[in-house]
């Protein structure tokens, strides 16, 4: 998940030197960074989760990391010096010319990869659900979450260093990540060792399954689509990621644009973010763990997101200033600890073990569904509300950032339904997940 997050967020802090080496424009990089979930929001998620249940987290694990590799070499290509003036860039490049050879590769490659990303996600919560039940779950998948945030820490701090070595390139930071998913793949086979021996202890079967449990059926499905309380946590789920992960890959762009600093600054400012919330979200999960409140953190997330994103629309044109800029992005990335922290355990509180990988999958998929959506919505609403616009002028994000305060809000109000869903139906949102 390290190297897998630091793939996917590369290219945000490059996003000037993109533009001027391979002609890749705002609307073009929205397009790029909504491509990794277009194969997932069209069925490939659902399936994984078939997989994960049926197969187990082993296989999958495997598969997924393959995916990744494979997709990212292909994007490796795309950008590559050898793609350029190659007769693939040329026949890439003679129908819908507005969209670079380049970029249309490098975003078949990213959609690979992303199916192996989310399918790694969805099998990496379901092996902790396995490995952790009834001890400290929040507190792994805090963990887990926490290392993924550090590897997007890192890949802003190292792809512009990587990127600005001479002779100055976007080629150098993809050749590194791609070489570090190779390795992933490689932990997850180390890892499908320790979990074949996890199974032999419990006496579960190759799939890891065969226990007190009932083998899942695609016709379970019906069972969770069916929760009112299932599609609250998606739809929550749908509207917070889609002010985060989307909003990250233009930010670095928007604080450049707003205290008109340069890239290596602005990265060096954002990068914070999902530091703040990896240092933070394992303690959340200690706390879900031993204390609980989950659909409180939840609420209360979202009322940061809010804020935040309105610093950013408002506040920061209107005052510049470098405190105001790292004082949200700490806040952000406390709300960021706080909705993950107590989304992704609350999942195994509402359905049985026997179809959490499909849970999760048709969360994520939805989930995909605006992580997918929003990048190009925010990219075409940035072209748009600056259409005057003349090469080397900042960029104006106000009107733009508003589709993220409105998620926001929406989230919020999400996250208080979900509260009173509970009081009534006694899930166990706001109950510790450690039984005393
Ligand atoms: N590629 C970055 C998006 C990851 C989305 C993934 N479905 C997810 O929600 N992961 C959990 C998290 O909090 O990062």
């Amino acid at each position: 998940m390290f190297f897998g997050y630091m793939f996917v967020d590369l290219m945000s802090p490059l996003q000037s030197m993109i533009e001027a080496q391979r002609g890749w424009t705002p609307d073009v990089f929205g397009m790029y960074g909504s491509s990794e979930f277009i194969l997932n929001v069209f069925g490939f998620l659902i399936l994984a989760g078939i997989i994960l249940d049926k197969m187990g987290v082993r296989f999958t694990g495997q598969l997924s990391a393959s995916l990744m590799f494979i997709g990212a070499c292909l994007k490796y290509y795309a950008v590559s010096d050898s793609f350029a003036g190659s007769g693939i860039e040329t026949w890439l490049g003679s129908w819908w010319t507005s969209f670079p050879a380049s970029a249309k590769l490098a975003s078949l490659g990213f959609m690979i990869f992303g199916c192996g990303m989310e399918m790694a996600g969805i099998t990496v919560s379901k092996a902790i659900a396995k490995w952790f039940e009834g001890k400290e779950m929040a507190l792994a998948m805090g963990l887990e979450m926490a290392i993924a945030r550090v590897g997007v820490f890192a890949i802003f701090s190292i792809s512009p260093w990587l990127a600005d070595m001479a002779p100055a390139t976007v080629v150098r930071p993809v050749a590194f990540c791609t070489v570090l998913l190779l390795i992933g793949l490689l932990t997850f086979v180390i890892f499908s060792f320790m979990d074949r021996k996890l199974d032999k202890q419990l006496g579960l079967d190759s799939r890891g399954g065969g226990g007190s449990e009932e083998e899942f059926k695609v016709s379970d499905l019906k069972y969770i689509l069916s929760s009112k309380v299932f599609w609250i946590i998606a739809f929550l789920c749908v509207l917070y990621y889609s002010a985060i992960f989307p909003f990250q890959r233009f930010a670095t762009n928007m604080l450049e644009s707003n205290l008109g600093v340069s890239a290596q600054t602005a990265a060096d400012i954002f990068r914070w973010f999902p530091m703040g919330a990896a240092a933070i979200t394992p303690f959340l999960g200690r706390y879900l763990d031993h204390k609980g409140k989950g659909a409180t953190m939840l609420i209360l997330g979202a009322i940061l997101m809010i804020v935040c994103h309105l610093t950013f629309a408002f506040v920061l044109p209107e005052f510049p200033s470098k405190p105001v800029a790292y004082g949200s992005i700490v806040l952000l990335g406390i709300s960021f600890s706080l909705v993950p922290a107590a989304l992704w355990p609350s999942v195994p509180k509402i359905v049985e073990t026997r179809y959490l990988g499909s849970a999760y999958s048709l969360i994520f998929w939805i989930q995909n569904i605006g992580l997918c959506l929003f990048p190009m919505l925010f990219g075409f609403a940035l072209k748009y509300f600056n259409a005057g616009r003349t090469e080397g002028m900042p960029y104006d994000y106000t009107r733009p950032m508003l589709i993220f305060v409105a998620c926001g809000v929406l989230a919020m109000l999400l996250g208080l339904w979900l509260k009173a869903e509970d009081r009534k139906k006694k899930y166990g949102l706001e109950l510790p997940n450690i039984k005393k």
